[in-house]
């Protein structure tokens, strides 16, 4: 019986268990280079015991990040910057991943604890947005992006393949395209952003043109035995939910047939009119059916509950990998935890070993 502690292969790679840090912006880089605080951020979550560690949201060019903060790929420096953070989460045990992301509409923007919201037109640390249409998200995002040429959409995509071929030369085992959540990728495929006349608009296969175009050419990149993965908002919670499911689960076919491996399956945020119905494991029905209907292992997160019923999610095959978020960053040994939670007699060894040891030896009362 497969659990939350069975190990994971795909690929030729092997991740220990079934838990995975999902990508959490930190929005503390300069110059999208990585610094002491994601050394400690990450090498603390990759010692915790988790199977992948799975860098957050790293730009692929200066204008997709989302705020000044954001970690970058679009140069050399700042893959080299990467080299000792991969070496640390590969010697703590984690598979060191990291997931590739253009911001779209949704750039330019200030931190989330310093306003959540576009940079002023006149702050001279904002910059022009881009995307598929000149539609702006709304609420606290108003800018106006300018709408795309083809000409900008075969830039973005080569700026993709550029960063996954540094992402794959600095070692990097797991790779994961964003393209859910409101950014540039989800962006396309949904009408709610995406009002073009073109070939990358109005039909499915045109709203989805840019992903399947952009997957294909960093699978013709990315190493064979390493798994290539993508996480697509399924659902947006807009009053469509059926004819939206039923689309996305015919882009992630069509992805499987285009080499993808593996699918994170979440939330488009397209639209500020959403109606989230926030509750526990909400979305693992849709991980679920999206896994029966497309072919694809799957993982999932949001308020995915305690490790029995994660683990029961595992188990149940509804999700082959669990992503966890804020439970990582309220106890980075979350693995720890929920090992012990489930009756595991080797879950100090979760850990490594100058903590397994005394955790092992000096039993809590
Ligand atoms: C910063 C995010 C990301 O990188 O996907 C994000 C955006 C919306 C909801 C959750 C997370």
């Amino acid at each position: 019986m497969t659990d939350l502690f069975t190990p994971y292969t795909l690929r030729g790679t092997t991740l220990r268990n079934r838990i995975v840090v999902s990508p959490m912006c930190q929005y503390m880089a300069v110059d999208g280079v990585v610094n002491d605080w994601h050394h400690a951020h990450y090498a603390a979550l990759a010692r915790g015991g988790s199977g992948l560690v799975v860098v957050e949201a790293t730009a692929v060019s200066p204008e997709g990040r989302i705020t000044p903060g954001c970690l970058g790929l679009w140069n050399d420096a700042q893959a080299e910057a990467f080299r000792p953070l991969v070496r640390a989460m590969r010697d703590a045990g984690a598979v060191p991943g990291i997931q590739i992301a253009h911001a779209g509409r949704k750039a330019s923007a200030n931190r989330p604890w310093e306003g959540d919201d576009s940079i002023a037109a006149d702050d001279p640390h904002g910059w022009e947005t881009i995307a598929p249409s000149a539609l702006a998200f709304g609420a606290g995002l108003p800018k106006v992006p300018r709408a795309m040429t083809v000409a900008d959409i075969t830039r973005v995509r080569q700026d993709f393949v550029a960063a996954a071929k540094r992402a794959r030369d600095v070692g990097f085992g797991w790779l994961m395209l964003h393209f859910a959540h409101g950014y540039l990728g989800q962006s396309f495929l949904s009408p709610h952003s995406n009002q073009r006349d073109d070939s990358y608009g109005g039909s499915l296969e045109n709203r989805a043109r840019f992903l399947v175009e952009t997957l294909l050419e960093v699978r013709a990149i990315w190493p064979e035995d390493r798994p290539l993965s993508a996480r697509l908002g399924m659902i947006e919670f807009d009053g469509q939910d059926e004819q939206t499911l039923q689309d996305a689960i015919t882009v992630a076919r069509i992805f499987r047939e285009s080499g993808l491996d593996f699918l994170d399956v979440s939330i488009g945020f397209s639209t500020p009119a959403a109606k989230i119905p926030w509750g526990p494991s909400f979305m693992a029905p849709v991980a679920r059916r999206v896994r029966q209907e497309s072919g694809l292992p799957v993982a999932t997160s949001w308020y995915l509950g305690n490790a029995q019923t994660i683990d029961g999610l595992i188990r149940t095959e509804q999700i082959d990998l669990a992503m966890i978020g804020r439970p990582l960053l309220e106890n980075p040994h979350w693995p720890y935890a929920a090992a012990r939670a489930l009756g595991r007699e080797d879950a100090p060894w979760v850990l490594p070993a100058p903590y397994a040891h005394w955790l092992s030896r000096y039993r809590s009362l």
